[in-house]
């Protein structure tokens, strides 16, 4: 199975995405303006911001001074370029302390937990609940007034909110299998740390770097603006302060540094959101394909098409799924796929692994990784399309008309609760039954499963049942609603070979006693040849060959079924015990 969407994305491909948003592009452009304009401030700004004459007070516009004078005469052009140097200046600071002190915090109190994470929590506790607002009067009063020392507060202020952010997302990935494999190879926790952990957490830095920024800018021109800054120095806080006691005088004096301020703190909010999008690769285009998507090879048409008469069961026609690929171009990884399940019938989809079947199954169940999407085609489970249905309709669906048994059963069950409440919720939630009901029936589909001593089991959590007990568990669940259709992933490869046998009974017994459907994701051809009616062969996101299992089996007409059908190892003579021998031979 599929893991989640991650993007290892390289600067070039990064950029590139961000040229491609249009958002990302405009946000970036205003920014980058005001931020050459600022930084030119001496070169480009004209009369020192500071010289005053009064003769010019309120003045408008003229040539040399083209945003006209304040109260003191002084050059409001000039006032604000070199404004801007001290408010972007002590913004930024700000946000160097706070990520200084929030991000590799963040990294080692979800890493290593323990006690550096229990105090570094307390701290940050402790910080969050202090009003910053009383801290920075305090401060401006103990420490003076220099808008650096204010924004070095302000930076010590805003860093939990970078401290928990990563924290948070480090934590939860502590315990994946690929950091444990990482640790067994023998590699260093700061190479874990770096290879592994912070390309996790970088997106949601860069994110939040954005958003923080645009608060800290704010923070700052409020204290300006409430005269709790650094006095004479121009800022754009302590120009709107100015302009707004005359604002009887000159309305429009109010007007340039509420600009300033506004077209960068909205330019920041608009680029964090554009960045979201770019790097955790969403895509919210609709679900067509568009002509600049491309296969990883040429479409031909290889996939045998049998859009005859739909399936009143399932039916998918021309399913195709993509994800955004890393050189930021669609990527399809199913192609035009064509499949019906019949009432009653057992269809297996064989292929080798990352051939389409995890993600053909999942968007049956509109289950698909984030990034991923029907670009093309249709999906029809018992007359309801689910291609572009609502939340609403496909919740209907499922769990009623299809219900899904994964490979991993122990990684499906929830470990704080019993295995009774597992099967009781959905009961009393979507059949509306009432609890005692519910408790009865489960126990009763625990006896459908073949268990034999339900009463024990219900009340058992996850940890205390075996992983072929667990397995019997997810299948009472997903015939608790009575489905019609089973959506089954591979249902038997997490078992040892004696309880594979018996899931396998099991799901033939009950496919006879209660007529129900199976769409079984396999790439064991014994399995598929104990189980299944018919087989369907995927090769690189396209169906190569579909027919009864028998022919596909044993005489299989497309190379790809042919190659997965000489992989069985069945005629192949046992090789002979090893001996010493083989290695003085070499
Ligand atoms: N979240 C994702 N983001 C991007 N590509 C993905 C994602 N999940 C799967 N893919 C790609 O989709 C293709 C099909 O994956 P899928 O999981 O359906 O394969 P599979 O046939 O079920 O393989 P396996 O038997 O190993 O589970 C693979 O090339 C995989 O790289």
């Amino acid at each position: 199975m599929s893991g989640t969407a991650t993007s290892a994305t390289t600067p070039a491909t990064f950029l590139r995405r961000i040229i491609g948003n249009v958002q990302a592009l405009l946000s970036l452009l205003v920014l980058l303006v005001i931020l050459t304009l600022v930084a030119l401030a001496p070169l480009v700004a004209g009369p020192d911001p500071t010289s005053a004459d009064l003769s010019s007070a309120f003045g408008g516009p003229e040539p040399g001074h083209p945003l006209g004078f304040d109260s003191s005469g002084r050059d409001m052009w000039s006032r604000l370029l070199h404004g801007g140097q001290l408010t972007l200046g002590g913004a930024a600071l700000a946000l160097a302390v706070a990520l200084t002190l929030g991000v590799p915090t963040g990294l080692a109190a979800g890493f290593y937990g323990g006690w550096f994470d229990l105090v570094s929590g307390w701290w940050v506790n402790l910080i969050m609940a202090l009003p910053a607002m009383v801290v920075l009067l305090a401060s401006r009063a103990v420490l003076g007034s220099t808008v650096w020392v204010l924004m070095v507060v302000l930076g010590i202020l805003v860093s939990p909110s970078f401290f928990r952010l990563v924290r948070g997302t480090v934590a939860n990935m502590r315990a994946e299998p690929y950091v444990d494999a990482a640790r067994v190879f023998g590699l260093r926790d700061s190479r874990i740390i770096a290879r592994h952990v912070l390309i996790v957490v970088r997106a949601p830095i860069i994110i939040q770097t954005a958003l923080v920024a645009g608060l800290a800018i704010n923070l700052q021109a409020g204290l300006e603006f409430l005269g709790i800054g650094s006095g004479d120095a121009p800022t754009w806080g302590a120009m709107l302060n100015e302009a707004f006691t005359n604002i009887h005088q000159n309305p429009l004096g109010m007007l340039w540094p509420g600009l300033a301020l506004g077209l960068t703190s909205g330019s920041l909010v608009l680029l964090a959101s554009a960045l979201r999008d770019v790097l955790e690769d969403r895509d919210d285009q609709p679900h067509t394909s568009g002509p600049g998507e491309h296969p990883r090879e040429a479409d031909t048409p290889t996939t045998p098409r049998h859009a005859g008469a739909r399936s009143e069961l399932l039916s998918v026609r021309d399913l195709t799924i993509t994800y955004p690929g890393a050189d930021s171009r669609p990527n399809k990884v199913v192609r035009g796929v064509d499949l019906d399940v019949h009432p009653g019938e057992i269809l297996g989809l064989v292929g080798e692994s990352g051939s389409g079947k995890t993600q053909t199954a999942f968007s049956i169940l509109g289950l698909l990784p984030a990034g991923g999407r029907v670009s093309r085609g249709s999906i029809r489970i018992g007359g309801t399309e689910v291609v572009g249905a609502n939340e609403r309709t496909l919740r209907r669906l499922r769990g009623r008309t299809v219900a899904y048994v994964p490979q991993e059963p122990m990684n499906n069950l929830d470990p704080s609760f019993t295995i009774g409440d597992h099967l009781v919720e959905p009961l009393c939630a979507t059949a509306r039954m009432p609890r005692s009901a519910a408790w009865k029936y489960a126990r009763e589909l625990l006896h459908q499963v073949e268990i034999t001593d339900p009463d024990r089991i219900l009340r058992s959590y996850p940890h205390q049942i075996s992983g072929g007990m667990a397995q019997r568990v997810l299948i009472a669940g997903a015939l608790s609603c009575s489905a019609e259709l089973v959506i089954a992933d591979e249902p038997t490869t997490a078992l040892d070979v004696t309880v594979q046998a018996e899931v396998l009974g099991l799901l033939r017994r009950l496919r006879a006693s209660r007529g129900m459907a199976v769409l079984l994701v396999s790439h064991d051809l014994g399995v598929v040849a104990d189980l299944c009616d018919r087989v369907a062969v995927l090769h690189r996101g396209r169906i190569v060959e579909v027919g009864t299992t028998e022919q596909v089996l044993t005489a299989p007409e497309s190379t790809h079924a042919q190659e997965l059908r000489n992989a069985v190892l069945d005629d192949v003579p046992a090789r002979q015990p090893w001996s010493p021998r083989e290695v003085d031979a070499q």
